[in-house]
């Protein structure tokens, strides 16, 4: 099991940042904008590789230059550190694409 977030201070960075709760709170979301469909494509392959070396996967749809992105941990019922860790990850990445 992963143990829930705790790290309040983490979290209101992130929801400073453009992140967003869910309406439970389990789960936090962004949409992210790139400046075409390769862009974006460019940006989750970097991501995968940080995400598989994590072992924490995101729930993530793309259309064309958008991508829409889901994390949560299912073994914490709800957010975890890595949640975290992968949407900071996901921020610095964006900024380099
Ligand atoms: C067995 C394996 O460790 C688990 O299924 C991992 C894989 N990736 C995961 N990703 C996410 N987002 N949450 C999890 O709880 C999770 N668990």
């Amino acid at each position: 099991m992963t143990d829930k977030l705790t790290d309040r201070t983490a979290l209101e960075q992130l929801l400073d940042g453009g992140w967003k709760l869910d309406k439970n709170g389990d789960a936090l979301t962004k949409t992210f904008l790139f400046a075409d469909f390769i862009t974006a494509f460019g940006w989750m392959t970097r991501v995968a590789i940080h995400a598989e070396k994590m072992n924490h996967h995101p729930e993530w749809e793309n259309v064309y230059r958008r991508v829409r992105v889901a994390l949560t941990t299912h073994d914490a019922g709800g957010l975890s550190a890595l949640d975290v860790t992968l949407a900071r990850k996901m921020d610095e990445e964006a900024g380099r694409s």
